[in-house]
Formats: structure tokens, sequence, C-alpha cells
């Protein structure tokens, strides 16, 4: 049966599906200041822009520009940047297939959390499973998860190396590197694909303005 449409604004922030997971006994609790609330105090529409894409290629660049063009026009935004989010919440998981399932459930929880609070939530993680993805993109009501395939050959995100970690993934001294010798699955229907090439890269700034044409187009930046 198909749940009942959301009559108040608290009730959107609702989870749906069981929030019980291994716990008995739990119950939702509503608030009632909801997601609609903190949305018309900001002037925006809380959503999450998901950014995949190989290590190199571009994500937290991309990421900051938006977040800083954003900001200049006056939206809240947050940035959870994989590299980052393993410094504290996530400093227990690996590299290997569960470790990383992992850390993309924690984040896209996270995520989704900033989205509720009426905030724009940058999230940018190489994200290499379309299945982690997508579960990540069901949480969200329907069009608020925005998905930015970054589209960048290895080539060119190997010869800009800037960490040395390709060079030591190359070398064997890092095991299970993405791209390398472990999986990367490009979106195969995501909402934006920001392409480069060897030759044709656009510039950081012009990537953001592709992404806040989006956002605009659809709403999110409301008057
Ligand atoms: N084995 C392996 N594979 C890929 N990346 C590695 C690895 N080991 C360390 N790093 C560094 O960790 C950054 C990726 O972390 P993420 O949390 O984005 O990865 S994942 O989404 O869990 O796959 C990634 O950062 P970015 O370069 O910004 O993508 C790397 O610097
Ligand atoms: N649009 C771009 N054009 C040229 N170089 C870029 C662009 N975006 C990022 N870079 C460069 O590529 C490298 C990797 O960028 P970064 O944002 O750290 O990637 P990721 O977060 O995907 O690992 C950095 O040296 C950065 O300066």
């Amino acid at each position: 049966m198909r749940p009942e449409p959301p009559t108040s604004t608290a009730e959107l922030t609702a989870p749906k599906i069981s929030p019980v997971g291994n716990s008995a006994n739990i119950k939702w609790h509503q608030c009632s200041v909801g997601k609609l609330d903190r949305q018309e105090l900001l002037q925006q529409k809380g959503c999450v822009i998901w950014i995949t894409g190989l290590s190199g290629s571009g994500k937290s660049t991309v990421a900051c520009a938006l977040s800083r063009a954003l900001h200049s026009r006056g939206k809240l935004t947050f940035v959870l940047d994989g590299d980052n989010v393993r410094h504290g919440l996530n400093r227990d998981l690996s590299f290997k297939a569960e470790d990383r399932a992992e850390n993309i459930r924690r984040i896209g929880e996270v995520a989704k959390l900033f989205s509720d609070a009426g905030v724009i939530c940058i999230a940018s993680l190489i994200s290499p499973y379309r299945k982690d993805r997508a579960a990540c993109r069901a949480l969200l009501p329907e069009g608020d998860f925005i998905e930015v395939f970054m589209d960048v050959p290895l080539q060119v995100c190997e010869a800009r190396d800037p960490k040395g970690l390709y060079k030591l993934a190359r070398s064997g001294k890092i095991k299970g590197f993405t791209g390398i010798d472990d999986p990367y699955e490009p979106p195969l229907d995501c909402e934006i694909v920001l392409k480069q090439t060897e030759r044709d890269c656009a510039s950081p700034c012009d990537m953001a303005e592709q992404v806040i044409s989006y956002l605009e187009e659809k709403g999110y930046l409301m008057a």
C-alpha cells in the first residue's frame, strides 16, 4: 500500500523507511517545525548535490567553487568531502568495498539531515558503486538528490595526480586504488555530467555555474 502524502510540513522529514534498524521499541518523534518552515526561513530548498568521480577528477574543486558561488548569492551550503569526513566520522573505515559502502551510507544519511535542515548539501566523494549511490538517492524525496558525474578520463586524473596517489598505486604501494585495481561504475542516468578531456577543460567556476543553472531551473534557489 502506498503511504499517504504528508499533510503537514513537519511530516516531510519523517523517514520513508522504518527507522528501527537493529533496535527495537524505537518510534519516530515528530517536531512541529518542519522542513518547509526552515526552507521558508532560508528562502531556498534543501537538496543534496552528489558529486561522484575518480580521484583527481575535480570533485573537491567544483564542490568548493559551487559552495562559494551559492554563498555569494546568499544561499546556505555545506560541503561533505569524502577525504574530510574520513578524518572524523568515518575515520574507522578503509577502502575495501564494504567500508566504502558504509562511508557512502553515512555520508548519505548526514547529507539527508542537511537537506532536511534546508541546506544545499554538496557531497563530493568517489562513491564508486552505483548501488551505494542509488541507496543515498532513495533516502531523499524525488528530485532532491542531484547526481553530478565528473566525466574525466583516467589518463587526465592520473596526469594530475596532485597527491601522488596514482604513482603509489601504479607501483603497488597502495592496493585497491579506484580506477587502477578497484572498480568505478559511472552513472548511467545522472542529472548533470561535467565532462573534461585532455584538450577541453571548463573552469571550476563555469562548471559550478552549470550546476547553479540546474538548481535555478528546478526551483531550488527560490526568490
Ligand atoms: N584505495 C583508494 N582508492 C581511492 N581513493 C583513495 C584510496 N586510498 C586513499 N584514497 C584517498 O581517499 C579519497 C577518497 O575517499 P572517498 O571517501 O571519496 O572514497 S569512497 O567514496 O569511499 O570510495 C581520495 O580523495 P580524492 O582524490 O579527493 O577523490 C584519495 O585521496
Ligand atoms: N576544471 C579543472 N580544470 C583543470 N584542473 C582542475 C579542474 N578541476 C580540478 N583541477 C585540478 O585537478 C586536481 C584534482 O582536483 P580535486 O578537486 O582535488 O579532485 P578530486 O576531489 O576529484 O580528487 C587539482 O590539482 C585541481 O587543481
